[in-house]
């Protein structure tokens, strides 16, 4: 175990204020922080969580671990969580007065879809989940505007009851101090970044992600973006209640491309005895209405990232002044059309049950809106977000690798 050497602490009015509520709350240790993620940070990790997410371990969760992101060549979008991590393990380590340094047991992004819910119950309340010590929730989208339902409650103590605000973080012990529920989601998806933590370094994740990242260190060094490589499809499956697998429900990535408007188009002929795995690895376009995207994506989960990024960043790229590119969309012929709508139902055998579950309250308005201009500009600069990140995994790789641990790499002249 590390001695946890104690950083010196200005004692500021904010300060304060956790250590007044430090001593009140001796019986149910908890914290609750407001605006401990900006706007952007929250849009980042739904970015994130939309364009990987697999289908989660519980009925209508959704989930992104690091590990899957690794697994799923997209090593590099383990940056943004890194300042956050190394933020809340100093949080939870001040307020909870540990005197070794914690080690983070999981990190994931965990979002819950209509009809989600859980009982009370406390973090460690399994035998293979002891080794949880505290819990931080940041919850990256509100009540009310993003999902209905989903409050958050806390059985004893204040506060009792939580509305999931964008930015704002439920710090917890995972023992049954802090027993707590959440009400069903009733529309919408609600969206966290959920992370527990441990004093046992046998579950001390990073050492995981380190290991798992050095496999494939030669790959990393190759030029160019990391490109989304797809996992086993029954991994992007939702079915309903207990359904045997890919008779009832839909892919999700196929479902989130779906609920913002998109078909998918293979240019090639799909053979009906074509593994549904092999499917989601094929190059494809994108289609609107009678609109093709003629710009070829190498699979769905790159068509996915780059529809998601247009959405973070949809308001900005309004009011830029990009060049627009007509020569980019051109009109579906009824052929192609044709094979659009044959190949439909091998991604979902109910799209009610898809719009129902993956639908986004926010973007129900606009849903039917996309300037193709702005959308052509998003592919770009998608690819130069992905390469900055993934210049700075390969300067930060080695340092981690050293100390087995990852952190925010300071580089001079950075
Ligand atoms: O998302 C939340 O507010 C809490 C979720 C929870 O209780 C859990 O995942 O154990
Ligand atoms: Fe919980």
């Amino acid at each position: 175990m590390r001695k946890r050497v104690k950083k010196r602490r200005e004692v500021g009015s904010r300060g304060k204020m956790e250590l007044e509520a430090k001593q009140k709350q001796k019986q149910h240790p908890r914290l609750i922080l407001h605006n401990f993620l900006s706007d952007d940070q929250c849009k980042e990790l739904e970015f994130i969580h939309k364009s990987n997410s697999t289908v989660g371990y519980r009925p209508n969760v959704f989930s992104t671990t690091l590990s899957h992101l690794i697994a799923t060549n997209s090593p590099h979008l383990l940056l943004p969580f890194v300042p956050i991590r190394e933020t809340l393990k100093d949080k939870v380590e001040d307020f909870f007065d540990c005197q070794f340094d914690l080690f983070i047991e999981f990190t994931g992004l965990i979002s819950w879809t209509r009809g989600a819910s859980i009982g009370w119950h406390s973090d460690d309340n399994r035998p293979y989940l002891k080794q949880r010590d505290f819990t931080a929730v940041c919850y990256l989208n509100s009540y009310g505007r993003d999902f209905k339902g989903g409050l958050f409650h806390f059985k004893d103590g204040e506060p009792t009851t939580i509305e999931p605000l964008a930015g704002d973080v439920a710090i917890y012990t995972a023992d049954s101090s802090n027993i707590h529920s959440v009400d069903e989601i009733t529309d919408g998806e609600r969206l966290t970044l959920t992370l527990w933590f441990s004093r046992d370094a046998s579950h001390d994740e990073d050492a995981k992600l380190v290991s798992l990242l050095s496999q494939s260190l030669s790959h990393y060094n190759e030029p160019g973006p990391c490109l989304p490589l797809p996992a086993s499809s029954n991994m992007y499956w939702f079915s309903p209640g207990q359904s045997s697998y890919q008779q009832f429900g839909f892919d999700i990535c196929w479902a989130r491309l779906h609920v913002l408007g998109f078909d998918v188009y293979y240019d090639q002929d799909i053979s009906c005895d074509l593994d549904f795995s092999d499917l989601l690895m094929k190059p494809l376009r994108l289609a609107r209405g009678n609109e093709l995207f003629d710009q070829e994506f190498v699979n769905i989960l790159h068509a996915l990232q780059v529809v998601q990024y247009y959405c973070w960043k949809a308001s900005i790229l309004q009011t830029s002044k990009f060049q627009i590119d007509t020569g980019k969309v051109v009109e579906l012929s009824q052929s192609q059309m044709e094979k659009i709508n044959r190949l439909n139902p091998v991604f979902s055998k109910d799209n009610q049950l898809a719009e129902t579950v993956l639908n986004c309250m926010t973007c129900e308005s606009g849903q039917h809106f996309l300037d193709w201009a702005n959308f052509a500009s998003s592919v770009s600069l998608w690819r130069d977000y992905a390469s900055k990140l993934h210049e700075e995994l390969v300067r930060s790789l080695p340092f981690w690798r050293t100390h087995q641990s990852i952190f925010e790499v300071q580089f001079n002249g950075a």
